[in-house]
């Protein structure tokens, strides 16, 4: 596949842009710009219009965010000003200069108090600053652009940054006993998936904007994840499954996030993997 497409990569050395790179290259984009924390700063409006004038980018992508969920409770300032109002800001400069935002989301807007599937119409209360200040610029998107798609995803992990699978790995090593949470349910993605998806959706290029849900299929625990590193890495570790009151944060996190990705599926005619097969082929790259 090929994409002649002009597109603009925000929050593009992050983990998801890392990865999104990795399969643009793959797939011989060559009209893609990755821009950093500076050269990208979602927050300054005046580079964003020096930017959309010179690069007239017909999609953008925003990888961009705080992403930092007990550190934001904090932060809460730093934090809305970057996934509000950033958001808020790259929507109104494609809504100027007529580009389609895919715009990447997160499980953490559900208060995920009840064991079933979400789907995109369910109500979202956040039930941390992380969370909230996500929903906003959701919200800011949606008041100010129709070409855009916001994609929730979940439990981001990849070979690239700093993710769960890579501390867990690290621990793992260094440590005889861990303890991880077993009442946190949700489904891990591979942020490869997720970039290859991405660039699904410019190359189809259907016009079927909205939200959308997109993690890899299953369910699982933080603890059962946490296993399954352990043992497709062939690290031994005594791992104790513990309940979330016995793991105190800073941020209370959802019990239950599991998504339904019906409408993704059937939208663009894509295939998920299983979360296990993509933890695989992750742990495989790391090894
Ligand atoms: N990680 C996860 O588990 C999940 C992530 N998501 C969402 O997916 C998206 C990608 O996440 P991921 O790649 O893992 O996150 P990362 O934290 O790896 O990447 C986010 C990037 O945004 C950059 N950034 C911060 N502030 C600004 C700014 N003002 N202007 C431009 N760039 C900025 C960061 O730079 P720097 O590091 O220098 O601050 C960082 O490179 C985010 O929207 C996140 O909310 C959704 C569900 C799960
Ligand atoms: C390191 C560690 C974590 N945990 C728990 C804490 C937490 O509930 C869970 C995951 O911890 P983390 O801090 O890695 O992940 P966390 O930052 O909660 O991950 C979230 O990030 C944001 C950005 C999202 O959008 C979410 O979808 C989700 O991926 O594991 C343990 O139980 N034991 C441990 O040793």
């Amino acid at each position: 596949m090929n994409s002649n497409n002009k597109i603009l990569v925000f929050g593009g050395i992050g983990q998801l842009g890392q990865c999104i790179q990795k399969i643009s290259i793959e797939r011989n984009y060559d009209q893609i710009v990755f821009l950093d924390e500076i050269a990208g700063n979602i927050l300054d409006q005046n580079l964003l219009r020096k930017l959309f004038t010179t690069k007239k980018p017909q999609f953008v992508i925003n990888c961009a965010a705080y992403t930092a969920v007990d550190k934001a409770e904090d932060e809460v300032l730093l934090c809305e000003k970057i996934n509000k109002v950033g958001a808020e800001n790259l929507a109104k400069s494609c809504a100027e200069f007529g580009a389609t935002l895919i715009h990447v989301s997160t499980d953490f807007v559900f208060e995920g108090n009840v064991p079933k599937l979400l789907n995109e119409t369910d109500e979202t209360t956040p039930i941390n600053v992380y969370g909230k200040t996500k929903l906003e610029g959701e919200l800011e998107i949606c008041k100010v652009l129709d070409a855009y798609y916001i994609l929730r995803t979940s439990w981001l992990y990849s070979e690239f940054a700093s993710n769960f699978v890579k501390t867990m790995r690290k621990l793992g090593s260094e440590r005889d006993e861990l303890s991880v949470i077993v009442d946190q349910v949700g489904t891990p993605t591979y942020a490869i998936d997720l970039a290859a998806t991405i660039l699904d959706i410019i190359e189809t290029d259907s016009g079927a904007y909205g939200t959308y849900h997109y993690s890899n299929e299953g369910v699982t625990s933080w603890y059962d994840f946490a296993k399954a590193i352990f043992d497709i890495s062939e690290i031994t570790v005594k791992l104790n499954p513990i309940p979330g009151s016995a793991y105190p944060t800073k941020a209370v996190r959802p019990a239950f996030s599991v998504m339904d990705k019906t409408k993704i599926k059937s939208t663009f005619g894509i295939e998920i993997p299983y979360w296990r097969d993509s933890l695989v082929r992750c742990i495989a790259k790391l090894n």
